[in-house]
């Protein structure tokens, strides 16, 4: 379990934009996370995955505290988290390949064989692959960033706004790999959107973020 517990956190002293926020992801399900602009949905995200650290309040994997930057914990720890962002043309290198973007957290531990299977499983084909952002939509981007979050096959993932800039297909279809991943390798998924249409038919339950003080 993937869980935030009496989390208080923000931006600007004396300004919560989480203030007391429990919450808690279980392996093998899409969770649903709800709420208006705002509300702290994104913040809550990057807290879970250790991009933003809490003022107060504790963030737990499998019941053992991990509240920390996620550079300051375990790679164990850092692999078991992993997040798709809103917007991927910030989230990559623009003089990588689309190979190159995927294969950036395999490179790291020594292992590349992996990379057309992943990329394969986000429906990225072959030529492809040779392009650099600029060359791609950012839907293929997008496939990109989510097979490169699927790379060191995270426990737990964190789909912030993930389809919204997609098309109705492309969110489709990366709304189904994201299942495939649940289902094959009980991966637990924060699904963050303000599309409730969306989340209903995506995620097991849906919570709000106002109902979690
Ligand atoms: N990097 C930041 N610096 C300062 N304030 C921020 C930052 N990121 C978010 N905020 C503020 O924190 C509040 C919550 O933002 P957050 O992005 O977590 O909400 P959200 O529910 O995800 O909204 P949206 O759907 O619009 O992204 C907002 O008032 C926002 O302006």
């Amino acid at each position: 379990m993937l869980s935030a517990e009496e989390v208080v956190a923000g931006y600007r002293r004396g300004r919560p934009v989480l203030d007391g926020v429990s919450i808690a992801v279980n392996e093998g399900e899409v969770l649903g996370l709800a709420g208006p602009s705002g509300s702290g949905k994104s913040t809550l995200g990057r807290v879970l995955a250790l991009l933003h650290q809490p003022w107060s309040g504790r963030v737990s994997l499998d019941g053992g505290e991990v509240t920390r930057f996620r550079h300051r914990t375990p790679p164990e720890t850092r692999k078991a988290i992993g997040i798709v962002f809103q917007h991927p043309r910030p989230a990559v290198d623009p003089r990588f390949t689309l190979r190159d973007i995927i294969a950036e957290p395999l490179l790291a531990r020594g292992e590349s064989g992996e990379i057309a299977e992943l990329a394969d499983e986000v429906g990225l084909t072959g030529e492809l692959l040779t392009r650099r952002p600029h060359e791609v939509s950012d839907g293929q981007l997008q496939r990109a960033c989510l097979a490169r979050a699927l790379a060191p096959r995270p426990r737990y993932l964190v789909c912030d706004e993930m389809t919204a800039m997609l098309d109705a297909s492309t969110t489709a279809a990366l709304v189904r790999v994201v299942d495939r991943q649940t289902r094959e390798n009980n991966t637990g998924v924060l699904a963050i959107s303000h599309d409730e249409a969306l989340l209903t038919r995506w995620a097991d339950r849906v919570l709000h973020v106002a109902e979690l003080i």
